[in-house]
């Protein structure tokens, strides 16, 4: 039988799977193991009718119906999504099949027919693995159903060589392993979905972890300990390249906040995050340094063509206009742009960025100076 994997909502509904890659994959492999097993099971049916236990020919035809419907199903999995055959219901199918022959198997085997009760256990724990626990609990009504119906059958033919009351005992230890068998095994499928549903919610908080640690919430740069990290892979990049960095900070945004007040204040932050990450290249990187100060790294860029990019920015943000400012109150920024010499560490560049910028400011802020 071909356990169909499936999907569970966060309702804990089970939605029908489609026919993917690696879900095909899992269905062949489960063949395999299945066809395995019916190999194995007309082996020991060989064995009984060597030694006299088994008739030849229901032998010899119950294997061969085994053997055409296990290919048959091969070709099925195989040609499942054109024929548009849900996996739950070709694992279904897989399994009344698997129970038909138990059953069969059961009327023929004589006096080792005990052992074919096992093998009907084994047919409902897979699926009771396999698919819906609804479905595997028809399954397994189906099976004892099945069985009750041969077992009154025989003992009906032939009282001598199958005894009521071993039939009957034989039903009876049958159906107390099934139950224990589908309960357990259902046990383990809602054990199964609550750590998928576990899995699914520890992947998104790690994600969310992981956008905390690296995003500023309020600008969505990046922050400043995720600038760290990027500034520590680019001095270990060997590459040997001329990188700049530039500290740039908003001018008397003190003022705005005390004018028109913090929340316009942050809404500047966002629209001065916005309009500088609109004018870089595509590797160079922006990040929230500190309240209204950032760091920017340009990598492979010569101080000409970094400076080319902090005009870029003036620009845009001179153009900005923010909700609840007046329209006339211009936002500019001071900038201090330093490059990167030779195998010195970016703390050492950005120190001297940021006596280029304590030099804008001084000289009277909205400027660009050069360390
Ligand atoms: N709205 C808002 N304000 C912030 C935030 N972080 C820092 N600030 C404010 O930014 C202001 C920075 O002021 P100052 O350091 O005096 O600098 P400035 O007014 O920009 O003056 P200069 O840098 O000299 O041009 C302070 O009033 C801080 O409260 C923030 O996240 N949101």
């Amino acid at each position: 039988m071909t356990p169909a994997p499936s999907s569970t909502d966060s309702k804990g509904m089970t939605a029908a799977p489609a026919h993917t890659a690696p879900m095909l994959r899992r269905m062949r492999n489960y063949w395999i193991a299945t066809a395995m097993l019916y190999l194995a099971t007309m082996g020991l049916l060989a064995a009984q009718v060597g030694a006299g236990y088994t008739p030849r020919g229901p032998a010899l035809l119950l294997s061969v119906v085994a053997a055409c419907g296990t290919l048959a199903f091969y070709a099925l999995i195989h040609f499942s999504a054109r024929l548009k055959i849900a996996p739950d219901m070709l694992a279904a199918l897989q399994s009344l099949f698997a129970i038909g022959c138990i059953i069969a198997g059961y009327a023929i085997a004589g006096p080792l027919r005990a052992s074919l009760l096992s093998m009907l256990v084994v047919a409902i724990a897979f699926c009771t693995f396999a698919m819906h626990p609804r479905r595997a609990l028809l399954l397994a009504g189906a099976a004892l159903a099945g069985m009750a119906g041969i077992m009154w059958y025989l003992q009906a033919i032939d009282p001598q060589g199958h005894p009521p009351a071993v039939e009957a005992m034989s039903f009876g230890y049958l159906a107390a392993a099934l139950l224990a068998t589908t309960l357990l095994a259902s046990e383990m499928t809602k054990l199964r979905r609550r750590m998928k549903v576990s899995k699914q919610e520890l992947l998104a908080a790690l994600d969310t972890i992981r956008t905390l640690a690296t995003v500023d919430e309020l600008t969505s740069l990046a922050n400043r300990r995720h600038m760290n990290e990027l500034l520590g892979a680019e001095e270990r990049r060997s590459a040997p390249a001329t990188s700049c960095v530039a500290l740039l900070d908003l001018d008397l945004f003190k003022q705005v906040n005390d004018q028109y007040g913090h929340a316009v204040g942050d809404a500047v932050l966002r629209g001065f995050a916005g309009a500088a990450h609109g004018a870089l290249r595509e590797h160079d990187t922006l990040a929230r340094w500190g309240g209204e100060e950032f760091l920017l790294l340009l990598p492979d860029a010569t101080p000409q063509a970094a400076r080319q990019v902090l005009e870029r920015i003036v620009t845009r943000v001179h153009a900005l206009q923010i909700d609840g400012m007046t329209p006339a109150r211009r936002i500019s920024f001071s900038a201090g742009l330093a490059e990167r010499r030779d195998g010195e560490p970016f703390t050492d560049a950005i120190s001297r960025a940021d006596k280029a910028l304590y030099r804008a400011k001084a000289a009277g802020r909205d400027r660009i100076e050069v360390a």
